[in-house]
């Protein structure tokens, strides 16, 4: 059994920390947010995530999980310190690291005996360095050691506590051999496999695997772009390069782009990290402007199916920038529906779980409904931005009663191809080829 504080109980501090208490440790989740801190100390949790009210209530019983907002007493009550604050994207596109360093100071006023310091946040090259200079500056007692380490977090939210569970590999960090195996060790109920490296090369990793996989996503959605203007199917397309084991079938979905906590954010900031360092990172320059204009394409789309949408009625499905979540940071529904509200449509929307968080963000001119159906009532087209699985089986029988038109922008490439060759849709996609048009050229169709 560890001692280990968390400090940020946002998406990752909360998940790892109950995962890591879950397997026997006493974790203190602290955070400076003391709305937040209470509210968990009454048993509401402050994000949706399948399945982690049931954790956190499980192991704050067991007496395993505690939160508290005092974190100086957090840091000096453990043995293993985790960051897990928030590097959001600062108005030059670079990660803002004023929260690592806030903390980062605490710990030096709090270091009461060795400690091995844990970044979990995803950090610039070089961080773990600074950590332990802010550390060392800050020391009450300079007498005191203490390790730093990176293990970054690859979770993704709405299955967060299955991939915390059962990751792909640890990424270990660090310039003490000490150090590093303790945290494999920590990793060892989970029977992950542990990856060891230096660590520069482990802040590296996390930016790197998600410029990764965001390249395969405006890489497939550029190929999408091109299969509707020369007749395939991109569906078909990803489906047929993914076989290949060397490329593999996962982030190939096309649609909308990406959104989300992190793939614009670490896009942008390891675009920045590579200018800084003298390369001119090109390529995931391209992947950025790619996703830019990927979201673009749906008031296209609409405009092609509709004409022009002032004083139309427009459903939208789904808010959230993923399915089983209820953030909404970087959502394509934040930028989508404020153009369509910019270009005169009455928009209704509808999410099965993002609304609160949605509200605020969106024009106050926007609707919201319970349902599907009431969404529907009376519009001139739907458009889908989550593949929500509500959304993805909605009953098109009768949606295409309650709609003024049956014209449907399917965003996230998410509706079964032969329920929309059922029901005479007129259907939208982003580069899906009708399975009833064949070697067309088409990529719309009315049935
Ligand atoms: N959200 C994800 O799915 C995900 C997955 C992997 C990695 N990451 C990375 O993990 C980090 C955290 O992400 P998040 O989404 O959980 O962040 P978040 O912004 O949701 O939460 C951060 C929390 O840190 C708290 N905080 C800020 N300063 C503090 C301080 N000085 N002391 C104590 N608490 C403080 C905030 O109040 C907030 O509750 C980021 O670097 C992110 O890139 C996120
Ligand atoms: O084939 C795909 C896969 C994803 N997406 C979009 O990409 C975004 C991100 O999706 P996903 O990666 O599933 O969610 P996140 O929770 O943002 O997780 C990513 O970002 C986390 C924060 O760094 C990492 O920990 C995870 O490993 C990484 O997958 C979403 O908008 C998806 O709609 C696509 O458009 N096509």
């Amino acid at each position: 059994m560890q001692k280990i504080a968390v400090i940020g109980t946002g998406y990752v501090g909360l998940v790892s920390g109950t995962c890591f208490a879950e397997i026997g440790n006493r974790i203190i989740c602290c955070d400076v947010d003391e709305v937040k801190i209470n509210s968990l100390k009454r048993g509401v949790v402050p994000i949706y995530e399948p399945g982690l009210k049931e954790l956190i209530d499980k192991n704050t019983a067991a007496g395993r999980l505690l939160f508290s907002s005092n974190v100086g007493e957090a840091i000096e009550a453990s043995d293993i310190i985790y960051i897990a604050v928030g590097t959001p994207m600062s108005d030059t596109g670079e990660a803002d690291m004023r929260y690592v360093k806030d903390v980062a100071k605490k710990i030096g006023e709090h270091l009461n005996g060795y400690k091995v310091i844990v970044n979990k946040s995803t950090v610039p090259v070089g961080t773990g360095e600074l950590v332990r200079q802010i550390i060392s500056n800050h020391r009450k007692y300079p007498t005191v050691h203490f390790d730093v380490v990176s293990n970054p977090e690859f979770l993704r939210e709405g299955s967060a506590i299955s991939d915390c569970m059962n990751m792909d590999r640890a990424v270990i960090g660090s310039t003490s051999d000490k150090a590093a195996k303790l945290i494999a060790e920590l990793h060892a109920p989970f029977g992950t496999s542990i990856f060891q490296t230096d660590l520069e090369s482990a802040e590296m990793i996390k930016y790197a695997a998600n410029a990764f996989l965001a390249t395969k996503i405006s890489f497939i959605n550029a190929i999408a772009n091109i299969c509707e203007r020369v007749g395939a199917d991109v569906t078909r397309v990803s489906e047929g390069m993914g076989l290949d084991s060397r490329i593999g079938g996962k982030f190939l979905q096309a649609g909308i782009g990406y959104g989300g906590s992190c793939f614009p954010k670490d896009t942008f900031a390891l675009a920045h990290i590579a200018d800084q360092s003298g390369y001119d990172f090109e390529l995931l320059k391209a992947v950025i402007r790619t996703n830019d204009q990927q979201r673009l394409l749906v008031t296209d789309k609409l405009k092609q199916a509709i004409g022009s949408a002032d004083g139309k009625r427009i459903a939208v499905l789904g808010l959230a920038f993923k399915p089983n979540t209820d953030d909404m940071r970087y959502a394509p529904s934040l930028s989508i529906i404020p153009e369509l509200v910019e270009l005169g449509a009455s928009v209704r929307a509808f999410d099965p779980i993002a609304v609160e968080s949605a509200k605020p963000l969106l024009p106050e001119e926007v609707q919201y409904f319970n349902t599907i159906e009431e969404t529907l009532e009376g519009c001139d087209a739907c458009i889908i931005l989550t593949e929500w699985p509500e959304i993805v089986s909605m009953d098109l029988l009768k949606a295409k009663r309650l709609m003024k038109e049956t014209v449907l922008i399917d965003g996230r490439n998410c509706i079964p191809q032969q329920s929309i060759q059922q029901h005479g849709f007129t259907y939208h996609s982003i580069g899906r080829r009708p399975v009833n048009v064949v070697g067309s050229g088409l990529h719309t169709a009315n049935f």
